[in-house]
């Protein structure tokens, strides 16, 4: 497994070793040990969640409340994925910025997003799966969106899915109303870098 930390600090790629055979592949999507090694912290499992997405779908800008946040490792089994990280902690030295990672079934990347950190990904392929690790449980009260779209994100969303064709975005109500960065700035509801550190 080879890990690097993303332009979000604190965000990791993560690059298995791929195992070919006769029968086909096998690799370690998730390994503690590797990720305690890169970061001095364990996942708290608390909940694994799977989505299939139909190409062009977009899911975010998602972040939950710090304390306690929610931590994701992300990984997507088939399909293909352009998985994005958003540093949304106020008072982090790369607030604002982002990151994006290609995540598909053929290098099988996965990406860490410790709290705090918001996460979104556009679908490239049809039933692009996705499945990730949570160290928090759902509660719907405290997730939150910022609009995908936001000039001040600038998050350059790919026109073409893995195969050429034009992809045509969809989201959902909730993802289409989110506030952009500013708007939650002003509504106190992004997590703080104090915060999140105090987790770690
Ligand atoms: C996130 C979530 C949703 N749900 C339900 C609520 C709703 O009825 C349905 C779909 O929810 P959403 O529209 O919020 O799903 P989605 O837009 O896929 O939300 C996800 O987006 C990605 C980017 C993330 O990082 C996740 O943490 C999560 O926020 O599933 C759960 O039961 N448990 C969960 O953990």
């Amino acid at each position: 497994m080879h890990v690097e930390e993303l332009a979000v600090p604190g965000a990791l790629v993560l690059s298995p070793t791929q195992h070919d055979d006769d029968r086909g592949t096998f690799l370690e999507w998730f390994r503690a040990e590797d990720l305690r090694a890169a970061t001095g912290r364990d996942l708290t499992l608390a909940q694994a969640n799977c989505s299939v997405s139909a190409a062009g779908v977009l899911r975010g800008v998602h972040y939950a409340d710090v304390p306690p946040g929610q931590a994701k490792h992300v990984f997507c089994p088939s399909g293909a994925v352009l998985d994005v990280v958003v540093d949304l902690r106020v008072g982090s030295p790369a607030f604002g910025r982002s990151a994006s990672v290609l995540l598909d079934d053929v290098d099988r990347r996965a990406v860490f997003l410790p709290e705090g950190v918001g996460h979104a990904f556009l679908a490239l392929a049809e039933a692009s799966t996705v499945v990730y690790l949570c160290s928090t449980g759902y509660a719907p009260g405290r997730e939150h969106g910022v609009d995908p779209f936001d000039p001040d994100l600038a998050l350059v969303w790919p026109t073409t899915g893995r195969d050429g064709a034009p992809l045509e975005l969809r989201l959902s109500d909730k993802d289409r109303a989110a506030p952009s960065l500013q708007e939650a700035l002003r509504a106190g509801t992004l997590p703080s870098w104090e915060a999140c550190a105090a987790l770690r």
